[in-house]
């Protein structure tokens, strides 16, 4: 079992205008983990992820992140020499700031994020485009960096988005809907491409997703929320040997396990909060 690195203990978030999105929920994600936050829509994902990237304070309940309170301007109580957690951010539609290149877009966390924010501009300047350059390649975007924000496809600039959220080598990445908006074959091929960078670098990873097949093929686990005020349902752990392929995603445990939770999820969505039957997999029932 990984240590602890984030943990949601009792978490209550009533928005401002009464919504209550989250109701004592608990969730707790070991170092260098890849979790999958899926649920009915409007049932609380996106809220635990502001809530870990102190967007967002909740309104009863604790958000340790690294060892600190996530969001505190200060020390939080828990241990006040714990250094802040880097965080890298992915959300469904790309923002880009139109006036810089691809490149410069990407360069932005290392602007503004310590221990780079102090070398930027100054010796390391040439060294951070090549940092930007190097995982621009790596998603197949070389020779791109040049260029603006609207001389790209929607894709490419996912793409460009994902570089950004790695290039200042972040320890936690939160993703939400990182590939929603973008056609199956770019989705697919960003799964494998996120799947190599989180095997050479590790970090620990909370992806919010409706897409069933890529949270199977992702991450070492899966929590599914119930229908609003959100709470962690179940925690399926995947096990599937990686580097995970395409081809695995149709093999017949893989079809099982989305089809579990897809039913664990329409359960969810009609408020019965009891556990579904296991299905047989696939294969047996065809054969
Ligand atoms: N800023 C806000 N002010 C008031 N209510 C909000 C705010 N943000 C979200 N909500 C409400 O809180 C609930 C949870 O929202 P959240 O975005 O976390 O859900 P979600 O599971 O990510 O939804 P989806 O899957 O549809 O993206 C929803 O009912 C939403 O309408």
């Amino acid at each position: 079992m990984t240590r602890s690195f984030i943990e949601l203990a009792d978490v209550t978030l009533r928005y401002g205008g009464g919504t209550l999105a989250l109701d004592h929920t608990d969730l707790d994600i070991g170092q260098g983990d890849f979790v999958a936050l899926v649920g009915p829509s409007g049932c609380g994902k996106s809220t635990i992820l502001k809530l870990v990237a102190g967007l967002l304070r909740p309104s009863s309940g604790g958000v340790i992140v690294g060892g600190r309170e996530a969001g505190a301007k200060g020390a939080g109580p828990v241990d006040p020499h714990t250094p802040r957690v880097r965080i890298g951010l992915a959300f469904q539609n790309p923002t880009m700031l139109p006036w810089l290149t691809i490149r410069e877009n990407v360069m932005i966390p290392l602007k503004i994020v310590q221990p780079f924010r102090a070398d930027y501009g100054r010796k390391k300047r040439g060294e951070f485009a090549e940092r930007a350059e190097a995982l621009l390649e790596q998603v197949g975007l070389k020779g791109f960096g040049d260029k603006r924000p609207w001389q790209l496809s929607g894709g490419m600039l996912q793409r460009a988005s994902l570089c950004r959220a790695l290039v200042h080598d972040p320890q936690l990445l939160l993703l939400d809907e990182p590939f929603g908006a973008l056609d199956q074959f770019t989705r697919e091929e960003l799964w494998a491409i996120m799947q190599d960078l989180w095997i050479a670098k590790r970090p620990t990873v909370l992806l919010v997703t409706h897409d069933l097949r890529e949270s199977a093929y992702l991450a070492n686990r899966i929590c599914v929320m119930s229908s609003r005020p959100g709470r962690i349902l179940e925690d399926r752990t995947v096990d599937f040997a990686r580097p995970r392929t395409l081809e695995d995603s149709y093999a017949p445990e893989f079809a099982t396990l989305v089809q579990e939770l897809r039913m664990r999820i329409a359960h969810a969505r009609t408020e019965q909060d009891t556990a579904p039957a296991k299905i047989e997999p696939l294969a047996r029932r065809v054969a």
